[in-house]
């Protein structure tokens, strides 16, 4: 019963405030064509008066006022159409706005389902017929509910009765095409449904084939499907038939009871023979009417299906939080800070002086990498950052802000050398603080493989030597626990030694996707993830003696550019 209203507050919903203008113009024009119909029905009225009448020559002038409503009617049906062309345009770039953005947030795992399918048939479908279907199906769709109610206004004039009648008989038209629509559309969408559970039951076959012949239960699922659907489409034509028969008497009986009418009032001397003549033409305008109504029953009901996906992918796309510029909110709400190192020192209690002097100002969403031989204070200066230590001298600030130890450790997260694991399970060891988007953290941080070997995936039992995960594993694991919290510092201390290339390429692929979301200081001897630093921190004996971007500091030679020979000659050994 909704049909009508739903199209028409669909359409405005995708198309959105860029289309209002071509909305109105469409809508006000169309309104005024079938209003010129209207009239140029009625017209036949006075002209066949004047035709069989006393004043034959009079004839000329309606005939000349039907051409010149009918010649209207046509140029505002032409504009009304190029305005509906240019809504259709509006509904296609929506479609592909909102869809290519799906798309692009599709999770892994949906990357081949259903919803992956729907999307690409809705983006490359979408198109064509959203075009067509606003001045295609709309303008025939307003032309038949209009026509009969300003028909029903126009024979007022005639008479009063037979303007009751079109006006009742119009409503019920109205009221038989939607029930019929409603009844179809809800057996087509359990038809729609029972196939999708017969496709999911058949990949659910073809994946767990042996298991479940083994089992001996595989074929009774597939079986169960089939026969449901098998119903439902039965179902379906049960509901198709009185649909669409419902329409068709209902629109005899109107024909009926106006000729009906048309004859009584003929008989009782209210309507003279000419008139009940020119009501025949009115009679057969009403009967091509309902008749076109009626064929576009199958052709809204798919328009409504396409129109309601399509606003619920434009739906989708506003929730969704933008994409993520450097230096704006990640998604977690968190911003990435600017932190400023002043006359940093840290003494170990022995006595050795790990940090001396440290100045360094790191720009927020960079990411910062700090290198230098072993025992230059890397380390040392990411603790300090991390919260782990506090200098002996000088202060870290944090967006203008010194921050004592406690609070940047709630600031940042940091991914260890080495990766400890809790007893407990995978969800257990990586979920700490908020509630993460799982998928996402997974993805960035290459648990793929790790969920795939473990029986129960989130939620097998890693900790206490349960499912031993290799150092790479716990790394990738310690990566998603990192990127699990909603901190907007990640600190990423990385033990070359223990780096496996699958690890690698996570961290270096989380880098590169986080890019700008959060600000980056790693410590790491692969020219991999050095290549993807904004800035380069070279320290020695616990000092900055040079920073800058790779290109820059290898142009200039000096302790870097000894490192970095370094690196590829150990890469090359490794290879
Ligand atoms: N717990 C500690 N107690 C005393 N001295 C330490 C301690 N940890 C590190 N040091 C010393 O502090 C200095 C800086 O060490 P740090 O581990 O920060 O260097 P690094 O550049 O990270 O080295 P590597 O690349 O080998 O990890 C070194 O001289 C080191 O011997």
């Amino acid at each position: 019963m909704t049909l009508v209203p739903t199209i028409f507050s669909d359409v405005r919903a995708i198309t959105g405030d860029a289309a209002r203008g071509a909305r109105t113009q469409f809508y006000v024009l169309t309104t005024l064509s079938t209003a010129l119909q209207a009239a140029a029905i009625l017209l036949a009225v006075p002209l066949l008066e004047a035709l069989f009448g006393d004043t034959p020559s009079q004839a000329w002038t309606w005939v000349g006022a039907m051409v010149v409503t009918l010649a209207a009617g046509w140029v505002s049906d032409i504009v009304a159409t190029r305005a509906g062309v240019r809504v259709g345009f509006g509904l296609i770039e929506a479609s592909e706005c909102a869809g290519v953005a799906a798309i692009r947030h599709l999770d892994t795992a949906d990357l081949h389902g259903d919803r992956a399918s729907r999307l690409r048939g809705l983006v490359t479908k979408s198109g064509p017929d959203s075009v067509s279907a606003v001045p295609l199906l709309f303008s025939p769709l307003i032309h038949a509910a209009l026509l009969i109610p300003m028909l029903a206004i126009g024979l007022l004039f005639v008479s009063w009765q037979l303007a009751a009648v079109a006006l009742v008989g119009g409503v019920a038209l109205l009221v038989a095409f939607y029930a019929g629509r409603a009844a179809v559309a809800k057996a087509e969408d359990a038809f729609a449904e029972s196939g999708r559970a017969l496709d999911d039951r058949m990949l659910e076959f073809g994946w767990a084939q042996p298991t479940l012949r083994a089992a001996g239960v595989g074929t009774g699922t597939v079986d169960h499907v089939v026969a449901d659907s098998r119903s439902r489409g039965f179902r379906l034509l049960a509901w198709q038939v009185p649909g669409d028969l419902l329409f068709t008497v209902v629109g005899q009986l109107v024909l009926l009871a106006f000729g009906v009418t048309t004859g009584a009032l003929y008989l009782n001397d209210d309507l003279s023979g000419i008139t009940a003549a020119a009501m025949i033409v009115v009679l057969l305008r009403v009967v091509e009417t309902t008749g076109s109504l009626s064929l576009l029953a199958t052709p809204i009901a798919g328009v409504e299906r396409l129109l309601d996906e399509l606003r619920g992918l434009v739906d989708e796309d506003e929730k969704r939080p933008a994409d993520i510029a450097p230096g704006v909110v990640d998604p977690s709400g968190v911003r990435p800070p600017a932190v400023r190192l002043t006359e940093l020192d840290y003494r170990y209690p022995d006595g050795t002086q790990a940090l001396n002097g440290v100045d360094l100002d790191i720009a927020p969403g960079e990411i910062t990498v700090l290198v230098g031989a072993s025992g230059s204070g890397k380390s040392t200066l990411l603790d300090v950052l991390a919260g782990l230590r506090e200098p002996t001298m000088g202060d870290v600030v944090v967006d203008g802000a010194p921050l004592s130890a406690q609070e940047r450790l709630s600031r940042g997260s940091v991914v260890f050398q080495t990766t400890s694991l809790r007893p407990g399970t995978l969800r257990e060891n990586v979920v700490t603080t908020a509630e993460p988007d799982l998928l996402e953290v997974a993805d960035l941080a290459r648990l793929d493989t790790v969920l795939e070997a473990l029986p129960n995936g989130w939620d097998s039992r890693v900790g206490d030597g349960a499912n031993a995960l290799s150092g790479g594993e716990r790394q990738r694991v310690g990566l998603a626990r990192a990127l699990a919290k909603p901190a907007g510092l990640l600190l990423v201390d990385e033990a070359t030694s223990s780096l496996d290339v699958i690890t690698e390429r996570a961290v270096a692929d989380s880098l590169r996707r986080i890019r700008g979301t959060r600000t980056v200081v790693a410590v790491t001897h692969r020219p991999a993830l050095v290549a993807l630093a904004d800035s380069v921190i070279v320290l020695d004996g616990g000092r900055v003696v040079d920073s800058g971007a790779v290109d820059d500091l290898l142009a200039r030679g000096g302790v870097f550019a000894d490192l970095w020979q370094r690196w590829r000659e150990s890469e090359g050994w490794q290879v």
